[in-house]
Formats: C-alpha cells, sequence, structure tokens
C-alpha cells in the first residue's frame, strides 16, 4: 500500500480558514498517510513577542537556548497539538511525535563551522518500523520539525528536511509520495502569478531557474530536499498548493512534478 508523506508549511498554518481547509482535505485521504508540519513564521511571531530576536542563515534558523525554548514550545506544543486535535474533529485518528518521541528521529547537532546554527539537527535516522507499527494500527503520525540528539536534546530541523528524511526512511519498502503543500499553486516562473507554473522540474532546468533567479529564497532548500528524496527512491514528488492535495495523490497531476530526468 502506497504511504503519503505530506508537509504543510508556515504560511497555510499560520492561516486559520486555509489550514481548516487543509486538515479537512488530509483526513479525507484513503491511503496511509503522514503529516510533517512547520510553523517557522508562528515561532518568528512568538519569539519577538518574548523580546527573542530570529536570526536566520540560509533558510535555517539559528537556535540558541532561548530559541530553542521557543521552538519546542512552539512547533512541539501550540502547533502539533492545534493540528492534532483539529485532524481528530475530521475523525482523522492522528498522533503528535518530535523526533524525541520513542526516539523516532535521530539526529546530530550541526557541527560548528563558519556558522554556529546552535541546536540544530542534522537527522541522522528515521525509525521507520515504529512509524509502520502506528500506520497498521491506523493512526497517522504528525511531525513536528524537532529532532532528538541524545547528547544534546530536543533539536530544530527544517521541516521540509524533515519531510524527505521520513519519506527516504519508508521508501526502503514501500512506495511513497511526497507532496511539499504551500500557499502558491507549484513552482512558479513568476513567484507572484499563479498562473506561471512550472509543470515538471529536473536538475538541469532548476539549474537554470535557480542561476536566472526564478527560484529563490526558501523555495532553494525545499526543491533541494525534494530532489534528494527522488534520488534516494521516493517515487512522486509534487510541489502544490495545500488546496490541490486530492489532485496531487489522485492523479499526480498538480503543481510541480520533481524528477531526475
Ligand atoms: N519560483 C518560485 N515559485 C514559488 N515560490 C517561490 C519561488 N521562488 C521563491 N519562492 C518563495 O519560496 C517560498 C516558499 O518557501 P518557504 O517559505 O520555505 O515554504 P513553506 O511555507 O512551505 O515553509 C514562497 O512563499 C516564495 O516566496
Ligand atoms: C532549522 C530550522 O530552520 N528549522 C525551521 C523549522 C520550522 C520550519 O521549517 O517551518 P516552515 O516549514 O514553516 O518554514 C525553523 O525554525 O524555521
Amino acid at each position: 500500500m502506497t504511504v503519503n508523506v505530506i508537509k504543510i508549511g508556515g504560511n497555510v498554518i499560520d492561516n486559520e480558514a486555509k489550514l481548516q481547509k487543509f486538515i479537512k482535505n488530509f483526513s479525507s485521504l484513503k491511503d496511509r498517510k503522514i503529516l510533517v508540519h512547520g510553523g517557522g513564521k508562528i515561532a518568528t511571531k512568538i519569539a519577538a513577542d518574548l523580546h527573542i530576536e530570529t536570526k536566520m542563515v540560509d533558510g535555517r534558523r539559528i537556535t540558541d537556548e532561548p530559541m530553542r525554548e521557543v521552538v519546542t514550545m512552539v512547533y512541539g506544543g501550540k502547533v502539533n497539538k492545534h493540528v492534532v486535535s483539529a485532524l481528530q474533529q475530521n475523525g482523522c485518528n492522528a498522533i503528535g511525535l518530535s523526533g524525541a518521541d520513542a526516539g523516532v528521529i535521530l539526529a546530530q547537532k550541526r557541527p560548528v563551522k563558519e556558522i554556529d546554527y546552535g541546536f540544530v539537527g542534522d537527522i541522522k535516522s528515521v525509525n521507520a518500523g515504529f512509524i509502520e507499527s502506528l500506520l497498521n494500527q491506523n493512526i497517522t503520525p504528525v511531525f513536528a520539525p524537532l529532532s532528538f540528539d541524545p547528547e544534546h536534546g530536543m533539536l530544530n530541523t527544517n521541516a521540509d528536511t524533515q519531510a524527505s528524511e521520513v519519506a527516504r526512511a519508508l521508501s526502503e519498502n514501500h512506495e511513497v509520495n511526497l507532496i511539499y503543500c504551500f500557499e502558491k499553486k507549484g513552482v512558479l516562473l513568476n513567484a507572484d502569478d499563479d498562473d506561471s507554473v512550472i509543470p515538471k522540474l529536473n536538475p538541469e532546468n532548476y539549474e537554470k531557474y535557480k542561476a536566472d533567479g526564478v527560484i529563490y529564497a526558501g523555495m532553494i532548500p525545499k526543491l533541494d530536499n525534494a530532489f534528494a528524496a527522488v534520488a534516494a527512491g521516493v517515487n512522486k514528488v509534487i510541489i502544490c498548493e495545500a488546496d490541490q492535495l486530492q489532485l496531487a495523490v489522485e492523479t499526480g497531476e498538480a503543481g510541480t512534478a520533481i524528477s531526475l530526468t
């Protein structure tokens, strides 16, 4: 049976109407499914309320000790529990997890090189067997973007990377679709024009669009994660609007498809 790994980004989570619509669509998917959520925007807002400054380098949050407390509260608490309870209200038997829960996503604190990212984790292993045991009981795992290092404790991990790594781990024994849902119709030729979707990206046109400045900012790490998943054997990788989730799962004809050719 196919497993759908779906990632939902911070701009949708931060919009209650969009989020509720997405939750309803996600809940109605028939195949086994896993949700990975972001929430970077909300973490930045709550950090500011607490007078904690946000610093990002290459789309990654510098996570010192006060910021680690913020992201643990926001991703592991506020966002994860809000999403899980909304799923339960829609009849989806969800369970919220960080990487520390059952040690399901183990990571290593990123080594300090030119930049000290602080408590940011690079994923080392995902316990696919544990995830499968939940899926086999008809339970839907909902992952916060938090991983776990036995030496350093809870670590902050980019949600796109978390989704890619979960999909890769499951693809060893299953057919896996990885769908990145966000607020735009797909990867666009002009980021402000929803009618300019690029239907298919391969490494060649990706490099060209990057060099031309068509693809920039948060879309670059998202696509790097998407290509890494395809290269590792994930069957279908799609980047689409949250509203197009069902279409993407059922037909693959939505947003931008990522392929190696
Ligand atoms: N060619 C492109 N098409 C669509 N979005 C793009 C493109 N290039 C850059 N972006 C930017 O990437 C953002 C998505 O990345 P990010 O904010 O990290 O996603 P998420 O909301 O899933 O976390 C979009 O909101 C947009 O501003
Ligand atoms: C290390 C790192 O940068 N982690 C991310 C995790 C949240 C995230 O990825 O959220 P979106 O998907 O909404 O962007 C962060 O703290 O912003």
